[in-house]
């Protein structure tokens, strides 16, 4: 279960462009690292190459290292769909498969990874996941109902129990909360906090506030301007970034003086 991500060198690329230069981090097991900075410096796209979901995009590449426990994720030998499954992916809209049900919706990644699991070891993976996501108590009595019928912050918790169902070594999360309400939001940010107990966590956030309650560590990025590549200006622990950053790009952006 939870393991440490080491990137080093990190450039990203778009056919030619180049979209982030120069990351080198390392992301710690059994923590919560936020990915703050304005928009279109990179925090999608950096997230994006920790599970090789990046390279789906026609053109897209990466040069430098990605390690998880010291294994290079891009190596020659590597499946990049076992890295998806190792590293799991929670997306801003919750996505869960509308008609699906509740309970094909939280095996849907087993049942591709393993195709003849008994009833009840779904059932048992269903109910663990489900618990795990704290949505268990909302629907274990209509668990046949499709994916659909719940509301947007049960969806998106869904979609956690779907990613955490096969056990994942790290679950990346691009602006989970984004689409959701305030009660929905505090529900997913107890979830992370519990969730962290277990697996290394990275999310991306547009809101401070979060950052500074859900994550241990902060990862600030900017970028230099436009057509610019976007950079890591500073990591540390998220009380010093959000109380007395190094940089004074952080100092700006965190006061909201620009971003
Ligand atoms: N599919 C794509 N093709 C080409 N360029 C892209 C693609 N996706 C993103 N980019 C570019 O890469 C850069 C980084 O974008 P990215 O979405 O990672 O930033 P971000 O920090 O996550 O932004 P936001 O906070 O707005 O979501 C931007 O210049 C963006 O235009």
């Amino acid at each position: 279960m939870a393991k440490r991500l080491d990137i080093s060198d990190l450039n990203i690329y778009y056919s030619d462009f180049l979209a982030v230069e120069g990351v080198t981090m390392a992301i710690e097991p059994r923590s919560v690292t936020a990915f703050i900075g304005p928009s279109g410096c990179g925090k999608s796209t950096v997230i994006r190459s920790l599970n090789r979901m990046h390279e789906v995009i026609p053109g897209a590449r990466i040069e430098g290292r990605i390690a998880l426990d010291g294994e290079d994720l891009y190596g020659r030998e590597v499946d990049p769909v076992r890295v998806r499954r190792q590293i799991g992916m929670v997306f801003q809209r919750p996505n869960p498969f509308p008609t699906m049900s509740i309970h094909a919706n939280v095996i849907a990644g087993m049942r591709l990874n393993n195709k003849r699991m008994s009833k009840a070891a779904a059932d048992e993976v269903v109910e663990r996941s489900l618990r795990g996501a704290n949505l268990w108590n909302e629907v274990k009595d209509r668990l046949n109902r499709p994916g659909s019928s719940l509301s947007g912050g049960q969806q998106q918790r869904l979609c956690i129990a779907r990613a955490i169902a096969v056990q994942p070594d790290v679950l990346l999360m691009d602006e989970p909360c984004s689409a959701l309400d305030p009660i929905s939001t505090l529900a997913i940010e107890d979830l992370i906090g519990e969730l962290k107990q277990e697996y290394t966590i990275v999310i991306v956030t547009h809101n401070m506030q979060q950052a500074a309650r859900v994550s241990d560590q902060t990862a600030f990025f900017n970028l230099a301007g436009v057509g610019q590549p976007g950079k890591l200006i500073e990591m540390d622990a998220t009380e010093k970034i959000f109380s007395n950053p190094s940089k004074k790009a952080t100092e700006d952006y965190i006061s909201g003086r620009f971003g």
